[in-house]
């Protein structure tokens, strides 16, 4: 019989053996020579903790809130594109799931189920993440129908002016679905000997989007509007300037721009730019419960995750996510323990220590 996974690690390999070659390439995937996907991971193998003993710890609280929104865990579901090539119950059992944790789901743009169905399919406070195509008007009707729907944020995403080189979709020549979100709004013919994602952004993606743009969307919404993919202090002191109520730590899991920083390896920075004027929040290799604590010491204020997520709804469909995010949680709810930290307020930048800050120590 099956064992049961023990660390969200493990729900790759089974993913791997219920997926078609083609889709688990995609979902696991990065750009290139994949440089900035093994530093995601690396970078958080380069912090180690400081932590505190004789702390009373006989009961440990991980809620928090995010946006004015209560979450069990500071452990939010990142948006990933197509969730039926993982499971043919797609989005509808990755909110479920996220909604029996109590955490939010950020549905990607590029879901196969609809922005309509997903808010039907259970009661739970969930982000809508935006791509904005040379068509305006498209971002502008999905934006509405998420905000009717009762979407409590927007995500947009700014490192995808064109989709980054993944070199195992090329070679597979990865076929997707046209996107049901769509439906009626956009007809594109997709003609393409290498990967037909790659084709589809380049005559859809608005490659010429800016901060000056960011008015715009400001214009179309009076939802709060978050940054993702911000990787120096300079483009988060611009989210500020704009007005933008949030910023999201990412290399869109390493999928874009091969030698971009670890997300790890810049959160300190962006934090440190935004002063605290709206929440950061990270993604990028979260793989255990120590990775979350790690970049909450490091000041962001909840976790996005990408891959598990996905691996755990191919593996084993809604109770897959759900066991993916439990685990995490578990695993954090140990380690807050272990470093002396009842609450997540009381995870600080002193409970970890950076490579140089361990080298300097030598010193
Ligand atoms: C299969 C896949 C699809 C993704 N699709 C989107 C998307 O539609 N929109 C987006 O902003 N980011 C997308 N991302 C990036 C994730 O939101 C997130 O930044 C990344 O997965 C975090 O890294 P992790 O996978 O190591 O957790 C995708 C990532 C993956 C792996
Ligand atoms: C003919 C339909 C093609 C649909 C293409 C969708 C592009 C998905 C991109 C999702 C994403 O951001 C990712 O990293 O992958």
């Amino acid at each position: 019989m099956e064992q049961e996974p023990v660390k969200v690690e493990e729900f790759e390999e089974l993913a791997r053996r219920a997926l078609p070659k083609m889709y688990y390439d995609y979902f696991r995937g990065g750009a290139e020579d994949q440089f900035t996907l093994k530093e995601n991971i690396r970078a958080f193998q380069r912090i180690t903790f400081q932590p505190r003993i004789l702390v009373d710890v006989s009961s440990i609280n991980t809620s928090t809130s995010l946006l004015g929104h209560m979450i069990e865990a500071p452990i939010l579901v990142a948006p990933t594109g197509m969730h039926r090539l993982a499971h043919p119950e797609g989005e509808v059992a990755t909110a479920r799931a996220a909604a029996s944790c109590n955490t939010i789901m950020v549905l990607s743009f590029t879901s196969n189920c609809t922005i309509e169905e997903v808010a039907a399919s259970c009661d739970a406070v969930r982000f809508f993440q935006l791509y904005v195509y040379k068509r305006r008007d498209i971002a502008a009707e999905l934006v509405k129908r998420a905000e009717r729907h009762g979407y409590k944020a927007v995500v947009v995403t700014g490192d995808a002016p064109k989709l980054g080189r993944r070199e195992a979709d090329i070679k597979n020549k990865m076929v997707a679905p046209r996107l049901r979100n769509l439906e009626g709004l956009l007809s594109v013919e997709v003609e393409s000997g290498g990967s037909n994602l790659q084709a589809f952004a380049s005559q859809t993606h608005d490659d010429s989007l800016s901060w000056k743009d960011m008015a715009w969307l400001k214009s179309i919404t009076s939802l709060p509007i978050l940054i993702k993919g911000v990787l120096t202090a300079e483009d988060a002191r611009k989210a500020v300037e704009v007005g933008l109520n949030g910023v999201i730590v990412s290399n869109h899991g390493a999928r874009q721009l091969d030698y971009a920083p670890a997300s790890l390896s810049v959160l300190e920075e962006v934090v440190e730019a935004v002063a605290g004027s709206v929440p950061v929040l990270f993604d990028g290799g979260i793989r255990r419960g120590t990775d979350v604590f790690k970049a909450l010491a490091l000041g962001a204020k909840a976790v996005m995750v990408g891959r598990p997520v996905v691996f755990g709804l191919a593996a084993k469909g809604e109770q897959g996510v759900r066991r993916v995010v439990e685990i995490l949680k578990d695993e954090l709810e140990l380690t807050m323990a272990l470093a002396g930290c009842p609450t997540i307020d009381a995870i600080s930048r002193s409970h970890v220590r950076t490579e140089q800050e361990r080298l300097r120590s030598f010193m």
